[in-house]
């Protein structure tokens, strides 16, 4: 799992799986304040916007519980990371909750159950979202492309490891996989972090896929030979015309899927769209330390005598780095936008703007 809440003598504690050091080994993290909660999310230790979103519901019922100021907790935790809009979500909830058990005369440890009980009931709408979002884009390829096994290309990583439960994205290839219709997932390694390489493929490895790694460069060639059949990617926030932020190297595959004719499909819960940023040019992208570029960094310590977490040069000392983590997509690039409420197809302001009114998400939360 991800991310689990525990409570041990000691006082409770939010444990997540560190993913800074996956595939090599599954070692836990364990964060008993918001700090620390911080510095996970912004090393990416937990990482992706979903799972994000539990993070900072957990966070706050964690600053709650051991007794730290909730706001100022809220405050630090909404912005360790400024693109995947579930983290605001997720952090508004827990301490709406938290103020709103203040606010009926409850005592600090009654409060601090109500921001745990609200961080637990989105991990619960998470895990169904997922669900329902693999159920619709099962649905939609089916509908798209011939049957007798897909190619489907994926960036990043949307799994369970983003999740409270299979995932967005993966989630669907998962589901295809077990219909017997996954031909191969083709797993870009999504430099400079490699999230493709040490986490996709580690989950893909897990479930049994016929998956095959590729340098993110190498996609145009695989488009070019027919050897893709759809792209299904996740989202970290969907503006209110339908532009798509995720994962820096998104963008360039929708280009391709478009001038290849094929389906460019994203999968993300109704907790990623957000309606009060108008257009792509509003999202904020977060620029991330070139030295996550100029350098190799091995997370772990498989070499000998390498420290875990350190980076070996591979540019000229001082060489700047342009590291923004994601690029924007534009509705128009978009096949589809599958969420646990239904698909949008074509994407366009109206198709997010009658979801939103229908969702769960558009009831009223995401303005707390
Ligand atoms: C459901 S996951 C969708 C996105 O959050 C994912 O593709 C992604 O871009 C994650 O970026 P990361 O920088 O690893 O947090």
């Amino acid at each position: 799992m991800a991310l689990r809440w525990e409570e041990p003598p000691e006082g409770p504690v939010l444990v997540l799986l560190d993913q800074t050091r996956l595939p090599a080994e599954e070692v836990d993290l364990v964060c008993t304040d918001v700090p620390a909660l911080v510095e996970a999310i912004r090393s990416l230790a937990v990482r992706g916007a979903p799972l994000l979103g539990l993070a900072g519901a957990y966070g706050i019922a964690l600053a709650a519980a051991r007794g730290f100021d909730v706001d100022e907790a809220a405050e630090s935790l909404a912005h360790a990371r400024p693109t995947a809009v579930n983290l605001g979500y997720g952090v508004r909830r827990a301490v709406a909750a938290y103020h709103a058990a203040i606010r009926d005369d409850a005592d600090d440890a009654q409060a601090a159950a109500a921001a745990l009980a609200e961080a637990r009931a989105l991990h619960r709408e998470d895990a169904e979202a997922s669900d329902r979002m693999a159920a619709h884009g099962q649905a939609l390829l089916d509908e798209l492309l011939p049957a007798g096994g897909h190619r489907i290309l994926t960036h990043c990583n949307t799994g369970a490891l983003v999740s409270g439960g299979e995932g967005t994205a993966l989630a669907v290839v998962k589901a295809v996989h077990r219909a017997g219709q996954l031909r191969r997932l083709w797993v870009d390694e999504t430099r400079p972090l490699l999230q493709g390489a040490r986490l996709t493929a580690y989950e893909a490895a897990r479930a049994g896929m016929a998956y095959t790694l590729l340098a993110d460069n190498a996609a145009g060639s695989l488009f070019a030979a027919g050897e893709v059949d759809a792209v299904l990617i996740g989202a970290d926030r969907i503006a209110a015309d339908g532009s798509v932020a995720n994962k820096v190297g998104s963008y360039p595959l929708a280009v391709l899927a478009r001038y290849h004719h094929v389906p460019f499909v994203v999968v993300a819960p109704t907790t990623t769209v957000d309606p009060a940023t108008p257009d792509g040019a509003s999202i904020e992208v977060e620029q991330r330390p070139g030295h996550e570029v100029t350098d190799i960094t091995i997370p772990y310590a498989p070499i000998a005598g390498h420290e875990a977490g350190t980076g070996v040069p591979v540019a000229p000392l001082g060489t700047q780095a342009h590291n923004p983590a994601f690029d924007v997509t534009p509705p128009e690039l978009v096949t589809a936008i599958v969420t646990e409420d239904g698909v949008i197809s074509p994407v366009t302001a109206d198709g997010i703007a009658e979801l939103w009114s229908r969702s769960r998400s558009g009831n009223g939360m995401m303005s707390i």
